[in-house]
């Protein structure tokens, strides 16, 4: 059956998925045996079904709403090939009737979206939404972006406790979580607000003398909004990015101030959607104190950005519910960008702004029994419970009780460790599933020991960490040009370390450039997947692109570790800081280069360095260079011309062996 049949689900609805899933359900169900629907094709089909049909209407129902996690949408009376449109009003509503009845045998709910005159009579789209399961709702990540003081945090207020704002920041007063942010109205962490709807679209948020309790919103809601509310200052933009990277959003919301415009960081935060490819819409704020040539012409360069070669989109603005259902259904398609135009202060069209959030469905539709994963965001230490780290399920299923490998630690490895208990949303749960953000208590195990970045993963999955991966990125951003040695933050997921490019498919790279890129970590080993999204920044250096290979056979360790003052002080540093880097990378290695703070004699060090053999490789940085380039000229030895290798991440038990001794000693 086409999308387009009268019990199909709107086009593109529910599609798209994020990257670690994706491809891996429509293989399956390409694969799986296929129910043949050709006899529920026609637009009538609903108007009398045989029992058969009607049995085949409900399989279908089935699939689609466990597809998209507990809903769909359906249209009613239009024709496959899309030229016999329409229904005579008795058809019509004996059709809708049928619809009832059968969203009734999975016990959902029916809420008419839209409903039209076509060329031979109506059609209609319905939203088909499963009835509330007090342990269990649907979740949407939206991540809230755009510059500093556009209306964020009052925006999300107003949303979450159904008040008004005051336009002097009244609103966002109950979203602050510092002491500075409530003083300065500056978000400067990533914030989490929750807005829940019933099976049939109501906001089921009820503020309780200013205060929210997110349990019994849970309870009462089939979906569940939670906006990753970002800070829209440039000094926070290392955690808007991290926001963005490492919570999974399955859609950006643009915030624009109508009378500010498209100021400081609004394109910034736009560009990072795109290259993450989170679906994007605008909502322009702040309408009710803008002058109306203003806002025309700050509307006529948002339009004109959006569509612009970078971006591409197909901005749409929403005026109507009409335009909301169309714009919700055809959203994921990642093309198309809805633009609302609202007021805190009055409330103008933040109806159809609600209405368009109880649309979205998530991108992550990922099967169950795929092996768990799940990214660690952030570590809590918590009395009575111990230690909790929050952070999404990628994929798979996660029950209580489950043994999952934690890691990777400084070494690379990944440890069993026991889920204790569940939260989502605050609300103990018994499971977690694919696209779903949680919080678990675990056993025996210290906060100290878990960072954000660290994953929990199904054993079956094998993890192995890697120093090293292979990327390809597109250059952004960068003032001169990038070569070897670049060093910039890598943000992959929830990862979010130091990195540096060994090699690169061009000597080197300038803004808009594109390369096949080896990155190296610097400071511990990471777990990612290939097919990841990742951002490469510093400051407004800014790289975009996609894991290609993570190299896990080799636990690369670093020379080049900036010395820590300790480290500086130690005698071993007195001569570099290339042991005191090996120091920091490994353990074993800890063990024998020092005795008693004292550096071994070379001789040691080289025999270390052959038992590390085949183990151990290092990079060596600049001063390392220079000095091994500095030795291969003094000593004109023919071996270590080698060296000009180096910079590629030789092994150690590569390197000539006064070049890789010289390097250790300096
Ligand atoms: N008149 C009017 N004022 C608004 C509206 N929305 C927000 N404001 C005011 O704008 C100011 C800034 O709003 P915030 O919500 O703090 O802005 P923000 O984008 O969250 O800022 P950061 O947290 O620093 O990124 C506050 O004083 C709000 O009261 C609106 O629709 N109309």
């Amino acid at each position: 059956m086409n999308d387009s049949s009268p019990m199909s689900p709107v086009h593109g609805y529910g599609g798209a998925q994020l990257s670690p899933t994706e491809g891996v359900d429509d293989f399956q169900r390409l694969h799986s045996p296929k129910t043949d629907y050709s006899s529920i094709c026609g637009k009538n089909v609903l108007v009398s079904p045989t029992e058969e049909q009607f049995e085949l209407l409900k399989k279908r129902l089935e699939e689609r709403t466990l597809d998209c996690r507990g809903e769909t949408i359906y249209e009613i009376g239009i024709g496959d090939d899309g030229s016999d449109n329409g229904l005579d009003e008795e058809e019509y509503s004996a059709s809708v009737a049928t619809l009832q009845s059968l969203a009734a045998t999975i016990d959902a709910d029916v809420v008419l979206l839209r409903q039209r005159k076509v060329e031979k009579g109506l059609a209609g789209q319905y939203l088909v939404r499963k009835r509330v399961d007090t342990s269990d709702f649907m979740e949407i990540r939206v991540a809230v972006v755009g510059n500093v003081d556009a209306g964020k945090s009052t925006l999300l207020g107003v949303l979450t406790h159904g008040e008004l704002d005051n336009g002097r920041g009244h609103a966002r007063q109950r979203l602050f979580r510092h002491k500075h942010e409530m003083e300065t109205g500056r978000t400067s962490s990533v914030g989490n607000d929750i807005l829940g709807f019933d099976s049939v679209g109501n906001v089921v948020n009820k503020p309780d003398h200013g205060t929210l309790d997110w349990v019994k919103i849970c309870e009462k809601s089939a979906k569940v909004i939670t906006f990753i509310d970002l800070a829209g200052h440039e000094r926070y933009l290392k955690t808007t990015v991290f926001g963005m990277t490492g919570h999974a959003p399955d859609f950006g919301m643009l915030m624009i101030g109508a009378n500010a415009g498209i100021v400081g960081m609004t394109k910034e935060h736009l560009g990072l959607a795109l290259a993450l490819s989170v679906p994007v819409f605008v909502v322009v704020t702040k309408i009710d104190m803008c002058p109306p040539n203003v806002l025309q012409d700050n509307l006529k360069l948002l339009f004109k950005i959006l569509k612009s070669q970078g971006c591409r989109k197909v901005p749409v603005m929403v005026k109507c519910a009409d335009d909301v259902v169309l714009s919700a259904t055809n959203f994921v398609s990642q093309r198309l960008c809805p633009i609302f135009q609202v007021s805190n202060v009055t409330g103008d069209n933040l109806d159809l702004l609600k209405m368009f959030l109880n649309l979205l469905t998530t991108r992550m539709t990922g099967q169950d029994n795929l092996p768990a994963e799940f990214q660690i965001d952030d570590t809590y230490s918590v009395p009575g419970v111990g230690t909790v780290v929050s952070g999404t399920c990628l994929q798979g299923l996660i029950k209580l009780n489950d043994t999952l490998m934690l890691g990777p630690d400084a070494l690379g490895n990944f440890i069993p460790i026991a889920v204790k208990s569940i939260h989502r949303k605050r609300m103990n749960v018994k499971e977690v599933r694919g696209g779903q953000t949680a919080s678990f208590a675990l056993k025996k195990i210290k906060r100290s020991q878990i960072r954000k970045g660290m994953v929990m993963v199904s054993p079956d999955i094998k993890p192995q960490a890697c120093w090293e991966f292979e990327g390809e990125i597109l250059v952004l951003h960068h003032p001169t040009t990038i070569s070897s040695r670049y060093q910039a933050m890598v943000h992959c997921g929830s990862i979010r370390q130091t990195a540096s490019i060994i090699n690169m498919s061009k000597d080197c790279l300038r803004t808009g450039d594109k390369a096949h890129v080896k990155f190296r970590f610097i400071k511990h080993p990471e777990y990612i997947r290939i097919g990841q999204r990742m951002v490469f920044r510093e400051g407004r250096t800014k790289a975009v692109g996609n894991v290609l290979k993570p190299i896990t056979n080799s636990v690369a360790v670093q020379l080049r570790a900036k010395p820590n003052k300790m480290q500086a002080r130690s005698p071993g540093h007195s001569q570099g800081n290339s042991n005191a880097a090996l120091q920091n990378q490994n353990p074993n290695v800890q063990a024998s280069l020092f005795k008693n703070g004292k550096q071994l004699p070379s001789t040691e060090i080289e025999e270390i360095k052959q038992n590390l053999e085949g183990v151990l490789e290092s990079s060596i940085d600049k001063r390392d260079l220079r000095t091994a380039k500095h030795q291969k000229r003094s000593s004109n030895n023919p071996n270590a011309a080698s060296a000009s290798g180096l910079g590629t991440g030789c092994s150690v038990s590569n390197l000539p062996a006064n070049i890789s001794h010289t390097a250790i000693k300096k």
